[in-house]
């Protein structure tokens, strides 16, 4: 291993010039919540004590890489091996469907003691809880869930969010740290319907018995994620870009906030080109980071152009702490710890990245008006020593400098995940 203390000091002197502060950036960087995702350890299969687990809803995981979690047990292991190398404050992120009981309980049925051991884990660790409803996988979603026509069927899915929300209050009350719930449903079409404003309204009017019945919960916070189309449904999707934020404005509350999935627009838009309109109008954002390829396919989050970008965005506009960050990816064609590690890493990473930049002098220099020097100060940056930074902040928090915690990882994957079935 190289002098990496060194390395440090010589990136301070470096960052020193533009009256950057590496020490407080990382402070910065290292306080920022990111919500690690449970389901990138079973490729989105839950716990629920049923035969069938496949997955539906127009997402899909590939791959069939050994050792995946099969249990609660082993998931919760897996995850704690993946964040002995994840630096700065983490939460978790469950489904619905990762409910532990020894008998089968649908999804109108659950209740918080469903979720304890994911509670009493997240307590011992003091870490927050974040909580989705799993509106897919499940029989009574092959059509439509809170958009269905069929009342028998929308009024199942509306109580599975209502008890959601009542299992993210009592998150919030055994945790003490607030549950970002993320609403999203696949409800969709693969040819555009005759129909396209019917499922638009009883999709809103479920979000509004479901924050109706739930309006006194306490400690919860709402995204509500759009998305452009699902695989069976590429035509038509009831909870488009338009629909959510439409219902997030229109409902101007400050818990019900807009979720944006950087792998839920058209391949040429960016999420990091939305958020200042959104902002606008919104305190709050909640942002999914994954990273599409060629449409959502959830791969493994990548330090890319995209991810700095939205990092910079939200520094240069002063609202990273007003964003819940969370990650969604689901790679099943690499060993599952290295895919939670590499692409949390590159969250983080691109978040210190980007608050290692003289953002006051840069929109000083763009006020003057000199659109030369802004483009010289923003390309300067892309080659700064960022990478003795980065290692010097990770061996703070003993997360494994470069690639040290490949091996572990590695022999983690020898000595457990290769004997699971
Ligand atoms: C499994 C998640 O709920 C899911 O990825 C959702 O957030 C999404 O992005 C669907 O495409
Ligand atoms: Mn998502």
């Amino acid at each position: 291993m190289y002098d990496v203390k060194k390395g440090y000091e010589v990136a301070k002197e470096f960052y020193a010039q533009y009256g950057i502060n590496v020490d407080k950036a990382i402070e910065i960087a290292n306080a920022t919540p990111i919500s690690m995702h449970c389901w990138q350890g079973d490729d989105v299969a839950g716990c629920e004590k049923k035969e069938d687990s496949t997955l539906t809803g127009g997402i899909q995981t590939t791959g069939n890489y050994p050792g995946k979690a099969r249990n609660g047990e082993e998931l919760r292991a897996d995850i704690e091996t993946a964040m002995k190398f994840i630096p700065g404050e983490l939460k978790l992120n469950l489904h619905a469907n990762y409910q532990e009981s020894d008998t089968f309980i649908d999804r109108n049925e659950i209740d918080p003691k469903h979720f304890d051991k994911w509670v009493d884990w997240a307590v011992e660790k003091g870490i927050g809880l974040d909580f989705n409803p799993t509106y897919f996988s499940h029989p009574k979603s092959a059509k439509a869930t809170l958009s269905s026509a069929d009342n028998e069927i929308r009024e199942f899915w509306i109580e599975h969010g209502i008890r959601c929300r009542q299992i993210g209050e009592y998150f919030f009350k055994k945790t003490g740290k607030p549950c970002i719930i993320n609403h999203w449903t696949p409800d969709g079409d693969k040819e555009v319907p005759i129909d396209t404003i019917g499922p638009r309204q009883r999709l809103k009017d479920s979000y509004d018995q479901i924050f109706e019945a739930t309006k006194d919960v306490k400690g919860v916070i709402d995204g509500i994620e759009s998305k452009v189309f699902g695989i069976g449904a590429e035509s038509f999707t009831a909870g488009s870009h338009e629909f959510c934020m439409g219902y997030v404005m229109k409902a101007n509350k400050d818990h019900i906030i807009m979720t944006l999935d950087t792998g839920h627009y058209h391949p040429t838009e960016v999420v990091s080109a939305k958020l200042a309109s959104i902002f606008t109008f919104s305190d709050k954002v909640l942002l999914h980071v994954s990273r599409p390829i060629r449409w959502d396919s959830d791969h493994v989050v990548s330090f890319d152009d995209e991810t700095r970008a939205i990092m910079e965005e939200l520094v240069r506009m002063d609202k990273l702490k007003d964003t819940y960050i969370a990650t969604d990816f689901f790679d099943a064609s690499i060993n599952r710890i290295v895919a939670w590690v590499t692409g949390l890493r590159n969250t983080r990473k691109a978040m210190l990245a980007a608050l290692l930049q003289p953002v006051d002098v840069m929109k000083e220099i763009e006020r003057n008006g000199d659109v030369s020097a802004r483009l010289a100060y923003k390309e300067e940056f892309k080659a700064a020593p960022f990478a003795f930074v980065w290692d010097y902040y990770c061996q703070q928090q003993e997360a494994g400098v470069g690639l040290e915690w490949l091996d572990e990882v590695k022999k983690h994957e020898d000595e457990i995940l290769s004997k699971r079935a």
